[in-house]
């Protein structure tokens, strides 16, 4: 890691050939970098060994590859993995990133802020309020330098973070992710979640074909404003709206996460509320426990009437499952993670 130098990781083809250009070195260096990159995961420009090594010199002067191992790594008892990374916007920050391991699935969830600026009342990196963005290269890298890297099977944006927040760099490492040049992965592996933000999930709606996972926490405008500041600005009715303008009934999938706070939005009339809103829409429910949180007075799950919720709601055709909390020994579960303290000790 040389903060002096710019990093190669993160950019595109188009990209790499201004790079070379600049350097004077033939086009088709673009091409090896772009391979080194996205297909072999070099480490260094050293690596690189089809590109001469007086070019492979000339471009270290300027340029690193920019995978930045974590410095810190913890492990749950149930093989859940959180790391600390290194990110550039801003001297001494980190990210926390999560690895999952799940039978034959690995899910990394990514950080796309350090902290976030919408200030859900149950969420600690609310709390930790918004610090900066992270560059296409930071959010990268958390896949990029995880030490599992090669096992992954599935990419969620449900870390540090509110991705339409950060909209630019997300659908650049999507790109980066998909492109025949790029991991060449399946859309369907990537879930990018959201609390709905005006114009912002409009434009990732139109211009990614990964699944999008949707916050609402409750279908009742006032409660939901209660829990979710960002319910002024876009209010789950109109986010409904918008994706009713797109298709999900084939590859893209459309989710809800449903934090259960036990006695306030698991009822039979929140119940009601959801079938009502979502009708018509292909999408399903993911009830999430409330990972308890300092200074958050909510009440925590309350397990019979997840079930009953889970059991209401597919029988009403809204097929809904209860996602397992992982982690929660290590701080990594759903809401947990924060580097507030990390970066104040730098
Ligand atoms: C941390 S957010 C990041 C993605 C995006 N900002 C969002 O809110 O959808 C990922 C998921 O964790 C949920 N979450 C936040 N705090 C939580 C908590 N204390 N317990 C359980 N889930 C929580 C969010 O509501 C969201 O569904
Ligand atoms: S739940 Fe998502 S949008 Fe809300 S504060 Fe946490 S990270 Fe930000």
């Amino acid at each position: 890691m040389d903060i002096t130098k710019k990093r190669l990781l993160g950019l595109t083809p188009t990209e790499l050939k201004t790079v070379v250009a600049e350097f004077g070195m033939p086009a088709f260096t673009a091409k090896q970098i772009t391979q080194w990159l996205y297909e072999k995961h070099a480490k260094s420009i050293d690596e690189m060994t089809n590109i001469s090594k007086q070019n492979r010199m000339r471009l270290a002067e300027e340029y690193e590859v920019g995978a930045w191992e974590p410095i810190d790594c913890q492990r749950s008892i149930d093989g859940t993995v959180k790391y600390l990374f290194p990110v550039s916007c801003g001297e001494g920050k980190f990210v926390e990133t999560v690895y999952i391991p799940d039978g034959d699935r690995a899910t990394i969830c990514v950080s796309c802020q350090v902290g976030c600026k919408m200030n859900c009342l149950f969420c600690q990196t609310g709390k930790q309020g918004w610090e900066g963005n992270l560059t296409v290269a930071d959010i990268l890298n958390q896949i990029y330098a995880m030490p599992e890297a090669e096992t992954l099977t599935n990419i969620v944006f449900m870390g540090q973070g509110e991705p339409m927040d950060n909209l630019d760099a997300i659908l650049r490492v999507c790109e980066i992710m998909t492109a025949d040049w790029g991991y060449q992965w399946s859309p369907k592996r990537i879930t990018v979640s959201s609390v709905g933000v005006r114009n912002k999930l409009k434009r990732y709606l139109d211009e990614s074909d990964c699944h999008v996972a949707i916050s609402m926490h409750s279908p009742l405008h006032e409660q939901r404003l209660q829990l979710m500041p960002a319910e002024k600005a876009m209010p789950i009715e109109e986010t409904v709206e918008l994706l009713r303008q797109y298709d999900f009934s084939h590859q893209r999938r459309c989710s809800f996460e449903y934090i259960c706070f036990g006695g306030l939005n698991d009822t039979m009339e929140h119940a009601k509320a959801i079938i009502n809103l979502v009708k018509g829409l292909e999408c399903r429910v993911n009830l999430i426990r409330f990972h308890e949180i300092p200074d958050a007075k909510l009440p925590g799950a309350n397990e019979t009437r997840m079930e009953q919720l889970r059991d209401y709601l597919t029988q009403h055709g809204v097929f809904t499952t209860i996602r397992a909390s992982r982690g929660q020994d290590i701080f990594a579960a759903c809401g947990l993670l924060s580097t507030a303290h990390q970066n104040k000790k730098e």
